[in-house]
């Protein structure tokens, strides 16, 4: 893993227009190829984060940049070029089914071709070769022809993974991405993501209900609640004490599981 910057986000603060305050004054940098978990509960701000990250919500203070470049303050133009190299997996895969699995691949290979051909749909030699790599990186090639919407969960978050990594992406931001699998496809995934995290040396941010899978699978853990980071270090440095307070909640009739073991 080299040691080169590539995502720091300094001081970031999200008020909604309902005057919410989602992230309050949020600072932490990411080295290429590093993998990290955050981890906070429900309504913690871990998905007002990554949606800051990759431009989708504006932020209200704060500085983030992706390879030195200040991305807040770039021009609607630069933003978007800047948003087709950041790679974006949701929970619920977000592929278009009637397509085949190749064309969903293909989808993320618009960001560099003209506006005629995305227009057309013509996709060179060249970005064929280049979604095929991106599906066998994911062992998804013999599901290539395939419809999306007749290959499993599992299946559909690699392809989701596959068009990611089709965008040659600088950071790859995952929210929840194992939510709706079952605990075996669920290691499969963070395997996945994570050797694609360090082979490829993307680094990648990933939003995670599941302690225990947090832990197992993280470089860096980021412990959120209320909109602030509680806690960011090594899955080791993670005290009961600590997942008390992440996971705290402000209604003092609930207690959390951590509130819960003595
Ligand atoms: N568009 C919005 N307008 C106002 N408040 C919002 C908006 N989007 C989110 N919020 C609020 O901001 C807080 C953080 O939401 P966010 O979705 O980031 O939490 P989260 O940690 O990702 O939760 P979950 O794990 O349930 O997805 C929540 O209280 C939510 O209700």
């Amino acid at each position: 893993m080299s040691n080169q910057t590539s995502l720091e986000v300094s001081g970031v603060s999200k008020i909604y227009p309902n005057g919410y305050e989602a992230l309050a004054d949020v600072s932490f940098n990411m080295q290429q190829g590093e993998f990290i978990c955050i981890i906070g509960r429900s309504g913690a701000g871990k998905s007002t984060l990554l949606r800051c990250i990759n431009g989708l919500h504006p932020v209200t203070r704060g500085s983030i940049r992706i390879q030195g470049t200040e991305i807040t303050s770039l021009p609607d133009e630069e933003k978007l070029a800047i948003r087709r190299r950041i790679g974006f997996i949701f929970q619920e895969f977000n592929l278009v089914g009637r397509l085949s699995v190749m064309h969903n691949v293909l989808s993320g290979r618009l960001g560099y071709m003209n506006g005629f051909h995305s227009v057309i749909g013509y996709f060179s030699q060249e970005h064929r070769q280049k979604a095929l790599e991106c599906l066998g990186r994911v062992h998804m090639l013999h599901r290539a022809t395939y419809r999306a919407d007749n290959i499993s969960g599992g299946e559909k978050q690699r392809v989701a993974i596959a068009r990611a990594l089709a965008q040659e992406p600088l950071l790859l931001l995952a929210d929840e991405p194992v939510a709706s699998l079952d605990p075996d496809l669920t290691w499969g995934i963070m395997e996945d993501l994570r050797s694609v995290a360090r082979e490829e040396h993307v680094p990648t941010l990933v939003n995670i209900h599941d302690l225990e899978t947090a832990k197992a699978f993280a470089d860096r853990i980021i412990g959120i609640a209320r909109g602030r980071i509680l806690y960011d270090g090594p899955p080791s440095g993670l005290t009961t004490e600590l997942l008390r307070e992440i996971y705290r909640s402000d209604d003092p009739n609930r207690r959390s599981r951590y509130e819960l073991v003595s």
